[in-house]
């Protein structure tokens, strides 16, 4: 659906060179939600502006529904606008005009016959939970409601991606949600494709199917939300994913641990169905040692099941070995450090 090749953007500020984008090959499927996540200056806007040509790569080749975008004349570039809607983080609504005013907009630009812009309107409205806000100016609204408009205005020409710039990042946590699961019902219900960027890893677990994670203009880890939470293996990913999953104890905890001269620690890790196994029980029974779960949690990602655990156990030294080999078998042991 949407194809980065190798492609590459460098700004030249008189005689500097800024590497906004370096040698990015991702590619988005259809029906998809897609999530870039990186740190200021990464270069996710920039990735999200070579889609629809607000910028145009220096190097490599964007493919938009098997079409190479910098191939595109003016007016393909238009009709190519058309099908893909934008939302951002602070809205770009027009304050001089209605809400029913902005999301008719895009639709007069495309010279849609009234009657049906007025039909189109209320349907938009309707699907966004504001119909009651038609006549209202987008200074009488709230964050979220003026969210809401932006997703009813960029939905208004029925793209067939939608592309959300850091859409949440103006947004109390509350309001965060209602959006996010807006975004999901315009993904499901509409199956528009979803590309969006955040600096927030929850945006990420709430709502996407895949995520790549850039870094200094590259990509450095991406694939499934569920594999990457699971199995993050650059450090940058890992410290987003501490920012949402507190299944780490802090350096306090463990300190006093080691005072109290606590055994060895071990993180056991479950994916997927085995998380709603009772392996731990089972295992340690079957060789009369006990566990002591220290500290972790079990939560639900991507509907999918995902156990992390810091344990302890007590028994002798050949039994507790003999726990470690079996549930090696059946899940992922690491010692940790104390
Ligand atoms: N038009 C431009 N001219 C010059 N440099 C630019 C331009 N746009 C972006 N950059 C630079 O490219 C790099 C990547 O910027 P970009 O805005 O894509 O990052 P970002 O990950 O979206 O960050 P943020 O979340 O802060 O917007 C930065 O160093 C930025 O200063």
């Amino acid at each position: 659906m949407i194809e980065f090749q190798k492609v590459a953007k460098t700004f030249k500020l008189g005689s500097r060179e800024v590497n906004a984008v370096k040698d990015v090959s991702i590619s988005i499927a259809q029906g998809e939600i897609f999530g870039i996540i990186g740190f200021s200056g990464a270069g996710k806007s920039t990735l999200l502006r070579l889609v629809n040509l607000l910028e145009t790569p220096t190097n490599g080749n964007i493919q938009v529904q098997g079409v190479d975008v910098s191939s595109l004349s003016q007016k393909e570039i238009r009709k190519l606008r058309r099908r893909i809607g934008m939302i951002f983080q602070n809205f770009n609504l027009f304050s001089s005009r209605t809400v029913a005013g902005n999301i008719a907009y895009p639709l007069k630009l495309a010279g849609v016959p009234k009657k049906e812009i007025k039909e189109r309107v209320a349907e938009l409205l309707q699907f966004v939970g504001l119909s009651d806000k038609a006549d209202d100016y987008p200074e009488q609204l709230s964050g979220g409601q003026k969210q809401r408009v932006g997703i009813a205005r960029a939905l208004a020409t029925s793209p067939d991606i939608l592309i959300c710039d850091e859409a949440t990042s103006a947004l109390d946590p509350d309001t965060t949600g209602e959006i996010l699961r807006l975004l999901k019902k315009v993904n499901k219900d509409l199956g528009i494709t979803i590309l969006l960027i955040t600096h927030e890893m929850h945006v990420i677990q709430e709502i996407c199917d895949r995520v790549a994670v850039m870094e200094n203009g590259e990509v450095i880890e991406n694939g499934s939300v569920f594999e990457v939470f699971t199995n993050p293996k650059h450090p940058t990913t890992q410290r987003f994913i501490q920012s949402v999953q507190q299944d780490r104890p802090s350096d306090s905890l463990l300190a006093e641990w080691r005072k109290k001269g606590g055994k060895q620690l071990y993180r056991v890790i479950f994916k997927g169905e085995i998380a709603s196994d009772p392996v731990l029980s089972k295992v340690t029974k079957k060789f009369n040692v006990d566990v002591n779960i220290v500290y972790g949690s079990v939560r639900e990602l991507q509907e999918k099941f995902y156990g992390n655990l810091l344990v302890s156990f007590e028994g002798s030294k050949e039994n507790i070995l003999s726990v470690l080999n079996e549930l090696e078998t059946l899940v992922t042991v690491e010692e940790v450090l104390i």
